[in-house]
């Protein structure tokens, strides 16, 4: 691939407190939905790579998990995966909602970056404009910049309502070295079409479940065939695996009403990916303690 003179790319994570909409405002850069977004913390789990193409410019995100203190070898293991993103980043835009204040989460966050990647610029986005007033936007932007030092560039933006996204593109561009084009442009992201089913499904299924469940639902695909006698449709099997037999209850809801919508906003989202029809087969499994089961995490791709 040639690249035109004077382009630049390089690799974006963005970090900050869970909630603090990292995921959305992947998305909302890349235009299609490849990261998990949902009203829970800490959904996020594989480094998933969104790609902003720009005229001038690649961007290649890395959508790291929370940084949090490790609870389990799951835990453990996601950290190890955000140690590891940030050896290998030339850019790191921490998030800051506009209505809420900074604090120890946050200082603790920086100083983990400040020690993981001493040399790698910090930028700082105010994220959910839309939700405060223009005052509150601006009393952010100065505690951002206080906290972050004079050096970085902070900037406002609203994932939901797109206002200044180009702009977010624009500046983390411009803070990116010269490089290559390291992707075709019609490439958005690196994931697999199975992790990316997998992803579509577990983000259905924690769609409004209570606390807990996030880190204790895992989804497998286990096999994607021709729908026999239709060429225009695929079916999809699919495992949901629980830890628990409550939580499998939660899941399937009473007769299983709940699952049977899983499948139904699933499908839509698996539709969509493929460009096909499918046929969605769903099954939930318990699976003991499978966070703390090394062989386990393995097969779920962990
Ligand atoms: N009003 C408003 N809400 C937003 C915006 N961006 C994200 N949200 C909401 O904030 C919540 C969290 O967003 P996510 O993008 O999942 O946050 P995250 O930082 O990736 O969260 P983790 O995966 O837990 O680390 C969701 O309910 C989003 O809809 C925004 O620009 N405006």
């Amino acid at each position: 691939m040639s690249t035109p003179e004077g382009f630049r790319s390089g690799f974006v994570s963005f970090v900050g407190r869970p909630n603090t909409g990292k995921s959305t405002l992947t998305n909302a850069l890349v235009g299609e939905k490849i990261a998990i977004t949902s009203s829970r913390p800490q959904t996020t789990r594989h480094a998933i790579r969104g790609i902003v193409h720009r005229e001038n410019a690649q961007i290649i995100l890395v959508d790291t998990p929370g940084l949090h203190r490790p609870r389990t070898l799951l835990g453990e293991r996601l950290n190890a995966l955000v140690e590891e993103t940030f050896s290998d980043v030339d850019l790191i835009g921490m998030c800051f909602p506009a209505g809420e204040r900074i604090g120890p989460g946050d200082k603790w966050i920086l100083e983990q970056v400040r020690t993981l990647c001493p040399t790698t610029p910090v930028m700082g986005l105010v994220t959910k404009i839309d939700s405060v007033s223009k005052q509150k936007v601006m009393e952010q932007l100065v505690a951002v910049s206080k906290f972050l030092g004079p050096e970085a560039e902070v900037v406002p933006v609203s994932a939901v309502s797109g206002e200044q996204v180009d702009v977010v593109a624009e500046v983390i561009a411009s803070l990116l070295p010269e490089g290559p084009q390291f992707y075709p442009d019609d490439i958005i992201t690196e994931e697999s079409d199975e992790s990316r089913m997998a992803e579509l499904i577990r983000e259905a299924a924690l769609e409004g479940v209570r606390d807990e469940l996030p880190h204790s639902i895992a989804v497998t695909i286990e096999e994607v065939l021709p729908h026999e006698g239709r060429d225009d449709m695929v079916d999809v099997h699919a495992t949901v695996y629980v830890e628990r037999q409550s939580q499998k209850a939660i899941v399937l809801g009473p007769k299983g009403a709940r699952m049977r919508d899983v499948g139904t906003q699933a499908r839509a989202g698996i539709e969509k990916l493929l460009g096909t029809r499918v046929y969605l087969d769903l099954h939930v499994k318990v699976l003991k303690e499978w966070q703390r089961d090394p062989k386990m995490l393995g097969r779920l791709g962990f």
